[in-house]
């Protein structure tokens, strides 16, 4: 039996770090939320017990450093499953970018595993068990928009943004999510309003929204790497209100409400650098 899921790219419309913890993480609160770029996983379940990826990528490696197999491993031992998995990843979701695309893929496999091998469990249990993988996994197997909280596992639905359309432009350097929060001086951080963020998503309200997206990590990963700040200040100068830097980077995302103005500003973009898409929100 063979079972597909989509796992979407995820963006931070607000990004906020509280604190540094005793285990080394740090407490955030993130307004995440899925868009329709997204990577394809399929799944077919093996009489041998064994886990096999398969996937054409220069950056993810297929073995046990991959988050998709991790999950399938992970899922396997909690609910004691002696059968096997073939996962197929068809990579879209640019690697390490802040798009989250390594828990988005482990997430998939999570929610496609409990369909395939009919387990009866609930979202709310897969999560916790994605957490055990990596931060931004309990997120990425709810979709849609949420809060994250603590660091990352503490989820609360919130309704989408208004459907807009999504430019997401990637510098061509990958970004280490260990390196920037190494790099974090907790007096230096510049913290997004988030219930602004969370309040215009309750009024539907887009300029708002675009007025409030912030993110902590922003000017951490753009003092290292400056090409980050001059790709947002080029997608800024095509006048729009909401542009962000997306988790810990490199990705630079605009919302725009219009199609002519989104497909005029990505093909401006494209002379930028060579990693430019234009989807949907979620
Ligand atoms: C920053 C965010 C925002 O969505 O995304 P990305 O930029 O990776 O997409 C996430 O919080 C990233 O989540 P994820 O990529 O799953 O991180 P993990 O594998 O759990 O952690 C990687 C490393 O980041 C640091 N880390 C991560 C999460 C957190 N709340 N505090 C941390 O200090 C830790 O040093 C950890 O070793
Ligand atoms: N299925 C996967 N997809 C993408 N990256 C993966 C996957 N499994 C492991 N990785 C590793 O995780 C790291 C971060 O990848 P990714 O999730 O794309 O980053 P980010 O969350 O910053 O967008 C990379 O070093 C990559 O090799």
């Amino acid at each position: 039996m063979t079972v597909f899921e989509k796992a979407p790219a995820k963006l931070n419309l607000s990004l906020d770090i509280l604190n540094k913890r005793q285990d080394g993480y740090h407490n955030v609160e993130m307004v995440m939320t899925t868009i329709d770029l997204y990577d394809r996983i399929e799944l077919t379940s093996l009489e041998q017990d064994q886990v096999k990826v398969t996937l054409w990528s220069r950056y993810v490696p297929n073995d046990e450093r991959n988050l998709a197999y991790q999950a399938a491993k992970a899922f396997k031992e909690k609910y004691k499953v002696k059968k096997g998995v073939h996962i197929k990843i068809d990579k879209n979701i640019p690697v390490s970018a802040g798009l989250g695309g390594g828990s988005a893929d482990a997430a998939a496999v999570l929610r496609g595993l409990k369909k395939l091998w009919k387990i009866d469990i609930s979202t709310a249990e897969l999560a916790t068990l994605g957490a055990t993988i990596s931060s931004d996994v309990p997120f990425c197997v709810y979709g849609r928009t949420a809060i994250a909280k603590g660091r990352g596992e503490i989820i609360e639905k919130l309704p989408s943004p208004p459907t807009c359309w999504v430019i997401l432009a990637k510098p061509d350097i990958g970004v280490s999510t260990r390196t920037i929060f190494e790099q974090i001086k907790m007096e230096q951080l510049k913290h997004p309003n988030t219930n602004e963020v969370i309040q215009a998503l309750y009024d539907q309200d887009f300029p708002k929204l675009c007025n409030h997206l912030g993110n902590a990590l922003e000017n951490v990963t753009m003092n290292m790497y400056p090409e980050v700040r001059w790709l947002k200040q080029k997608m800024m100068q095509n006048g729009i209100q909401g542009v962000l830097m997306s988790g810990s980077g490199p990705t630079i995302y605009g919302l725009v409400e219009q199609e002519r103005k989104a497909k005029r500003i990505y093909n401006g973009m494209r002379g930028f650098c060579k990693e430019v898409f234009l989807v949907r929100s979620n």
